[in-house]
């Protein structure tokens, strides 16, 4: 990969196996399993993925429900492995996919700092000096110390995104998560994500907001039915995608 390149993107598919029919418990499973009997539909849910993200650069990732943008992320931050081509990154990456969706409910705020933190590859010395800072910007106070499962789906946002951005990555991959959390924690978390540009952070992020994508990023893609369709300067594509969806 070339010094300058953060994110490389190489012939990228990934293909899912959907359930051709019904089965309704794991032994007919395993009988079906065993008989070579189980038939499944295959769904190339991204298909001939290429393209590059040059370090500082902010790509938005545009696309109707479905054409595979949250797949893109995850296969980009490591979540899933391609069925076809690869990807090289360079540097650390902050990927803030379905935040707090890796929480354990029976435990505390505070618990799963530890937990998803370590997920995250954190070690618990940095945890410890970073604790105040994470509790302190999600704005949970003393709900540090209840279990998760009390809390609201926005707490649980603020918290995962509070957790995610207390490193200072190379890259940040961002899906909706500028909408998570009241008005008041929207903004603050857009200042941070901003803070991070300012410092040359490349960004790759989804939004179904056209005028977020416009405002934060400088290049964008379309991604349509798991091709990628457009890319080039994200005004360019913005007008693109606007004539593409009325
Ligand atoms: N684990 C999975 N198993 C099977 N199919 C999947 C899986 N994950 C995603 N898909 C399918 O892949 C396609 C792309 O999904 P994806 O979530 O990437 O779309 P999206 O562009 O992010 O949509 P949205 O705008 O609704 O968030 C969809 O048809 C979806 O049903």
């Amino acid at each position: 990969m070339k010094k300058n390149v953060a994110i490389s993107v190489q012939d990228v598919g990934i293909r899912f196996n959907l359930n051709h029919e019904r089965v309704d418990n794991l032994k007919e499973f395993v009988i079906k399993f065993l008989r070579k009997d189980l038939k499944f539909n295959e769904f190339w849910a991204l298909k001939d993925i290429n393209f590059e993200i040059k370090k500082g650069e902010r790509l938005g990732v545009l696309g109707l429900n479905g054409s595979g943008k949250s797949t893109l992320l995850k296969v980009v931050s490591g979540v899933l492995k391609p069925s076809a081509g690869h990807i090289e990154t360079s540097g650390v990456i902050a990927p803030l996919l379905e935040l707090g969706a890796g929480f354990s409910p029976e435990y505390t705020g505070r618990e799963n700092i530890y937990l998803y933190g370590s997920v995250l590859g954190y070690s618990k010395e940095f945890l410890d000096e970073k604790f105040d800072e994470i509790v302190d910007f999600s704005g949970l106070g003393e709900f540090i110390e209840v279990p998760i499962k009390n809390y609201s789906s926005g707490m649980k946002a603020r918290l995962g995104f509070s957790v995610a951005t207390v490193v200072e990555p190379d890259i940040l991959i961002l899906d909706e998560v500028l909408s998570v959390g009241d008005k008041k924690f929207r903004q603050k978390s857009e200042n941070k994500v901003m803070s991070m540009f300012d410092k040359g952070v490349t960004v790759l992020f989804v939004s179904h907001s056209l005028e977020q994508v416009k405002r934060l990023c400088d290049r964008a893609i379309i991604l349509d039915s798991g091709r990628l369709v457009a890319e080039g300067p994200v005004d360019k594509i913005a007008r693109v995608y606007k004539n593409m969806t009325e």
